[in-house]
């Protein structure tokens, strides 16, 4: 099998990957994440999703490197991770009680053969409607700071969420079923 790199510091995208019985070696992509203000959210996760990957693979030409950028999507902007607490009270504010897209650009590439591809998966998120004593009392927790659109819903922030259309993991930071089918039908590695 050949060695997987996971160009990402997010805990939570290794932990997704090993659940699956994949180990990857954890770099974290040095890439300075800017976006390109002509680019719509798809390509700007994309683009940021490839110079992650990219950055590393250079140095790792042999291996599979995977990389991944995730944003969430409300009315057009393009909520990221929350700058401070009041910032990810704002967000929570906008997202209560409506419904918003996660979407995560995915990149994989292994170098010696020239395997580069680039992909995205949009969940839909659906808000319960969230008093400001809620809110307050999930940024206490400080689970949002780290997070696109402040909230984890693999943590507490499962108590936020009424209902979701298409692929959780996605929602978490990488979406395992594409990244399944990329591996399984280019790079000869199976996770099941
Ligand atoms: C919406 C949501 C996001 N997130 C996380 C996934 C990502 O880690 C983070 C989005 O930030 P990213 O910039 O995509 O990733 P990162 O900075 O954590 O890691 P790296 O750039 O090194 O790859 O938000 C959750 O953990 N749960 C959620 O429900």
């Amino acid at each position: 099998m050949n060695k997987i790199i996971l160009a990402s510091g997010s805990p939570r995208r290794k932990e997704i990957l090993e659940r699956f019985r994949l180990n990857p070696i954890v770099i974290k992509s040095g890439y300075d994440e800017k976006e390109n203000p002509d680019e719509n959210p798809i390509q700007i996760t994309m683009s940021l999703a490839f110079n992650k990957a990219l950055n590393i693979s250079k140095c790792y030409k042999d291996d599979i490197v995977i990389g991944a950028d995730t944003v969430v999507v409300y009315k057009d902007s393009i909520l990221g991770k929350p700058k401070d607490e009041s910032d990810a009270y704002e967000i929570l504010t906008l997202l209560s009680g409506n419904t918003h897209e996660v979407i995560t650009g995915i990149a994989l590439i292994q170098d010696i053969k020239n395997l580069k591809f680039i992909d995205y998966e949009i969940t839909k998120v659906k808000f319960r409607k969230l008093d400001s004593k809620r809110i307050l009392n999930y940024i206490k927790t400080k689970e949002p700071l780290d997070k696109a659109g402040a909230y984890g819903i693999q943590g507490l922030g499962e108590l936020l969420v009424e209902k979701i259309d298409g692929c959780y993991s996605n929602v978490v930071g990488l979406p395992l079923t594409k990244i399944d089918f990329y591996l399984d039908k280019y790079f000869d590695t199976h996770l099941l």
